[in-house]
């Protein structure tokens, strides 16, 4: 028996457009309510989320039943920790701060199994097999994993070609607010000159064959992006959503800062 088929993966490289939600609570209760909203992929965010091995399998757990994709997002690209979320069942990862096609390189070989690459055995003790439940396991892994990297530097800008023609890259997600940032305009996602370089960079990995994918919280950032045909599009995050609803209620009945200034995050 194969493993299940990655429909997240199958849909971003036919070029069918995927929204998602950040998970920034490092919780399962809030990750289930976000499943049940309807998104088609949640980040379990552990470079700025609260989160650990433990609680990233909760919410694995917690969005099992739903159609969506749970995409982990490590705090970088170390070999042992990928090891780890692939063992506890991830098959989709967003991996932080790629700055080169050797880093890409590194990565797709740390999600493949020998001989195509550097994966250690032992899924047949872990989640991933359903505790080896899936006999072919190590035979159909490889293929079902979704290898989703971050440019969001300059130099990842400049290697962006390069960066998506590895093959084992399965989509380029622009990191917006670390890009501004590292343009120089820290905190001004809107700025034209950020948004010229992430239009351009949407263009360059779609023609060099690879789906795109960002996150912003500004809606109409979010529609332009879908309109230049970025595959899987992130439109906001839980903890956001809920201090800013929060914040609206109590400012209804005259308490607290009230809604404040909508910003398009970072
Ligand atoms: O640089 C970015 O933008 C991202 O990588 C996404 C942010 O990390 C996300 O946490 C929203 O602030």
């Amino acid at each position: 028996m194969p493993v299940p088929k990655n429909d997240f993966k199958a849909a971003i490289s036919a070029g069918r457009q995927q929204i998602g939600l950040w998970l920034n609570t490092g919780e399962a209760l809030p990750a289930e309510i976000a499943a049940s909203a309807g998104f088609d992929w949640l980040v379990i965010d552990s470079e700025h989320g609260p989160n650990d091995l433990r609680s990233i399998i909760a919410q694995l757990r917690a969005l099992a039943p739903f159609a969506v994709e749970p995409v982990v997002r490590p705090p970088s690209g170390e070999t042992w920790f990928i090891k780890q979320l692939l063992d506890a069942g991830a098959r989709t990862l967003l991996i932080p701060m790629v700055d080169s096609p050797e880093q890409a390189k590194a990565l797709v070989q740390a999600v493949r199994y020998p001989p195509r690459g550097t994966r250690g055995l032992g899924a047949a003790v872990a989640r991933a097999s359903g505790f080896n439940a899936i006999p072919d396991y190590a035979q159909t892994a490889d293929d079902e994993i979704c290898l989703l990297v971050q440019a969001e530097t300059r130099v990842a800008i400049d290697n962006l070609e390069a960066i998506a023609a590895i093959d084992g890259v399965d989509g380029v997600f622009i990191g917006p607010a670390d890009l501004s940032a590292d343009l120089g305009y820290l905190g001004r996602i809107e700025a034209p000159e950020v948004q010229d370089v992430i239009e351009s960079a949407i263009g360059r990995i779609i023609a060099a064959g690879k789906p795109a994918g960002i996150l912003t919280f500004n809606e109409t950032l979010n529609r332009r992006y879908l309109e230049l045909g970025a595959s899987f599009v992130a439109v906001g995050a839980d903890v956001t959503e809920l201090a800013a609803t929060l914040k609206n209620l109590a400012g209804r009945y005259g308490r607290g800062p009230g809604a404040g200034p909508a910003g398009s995050g970072y």
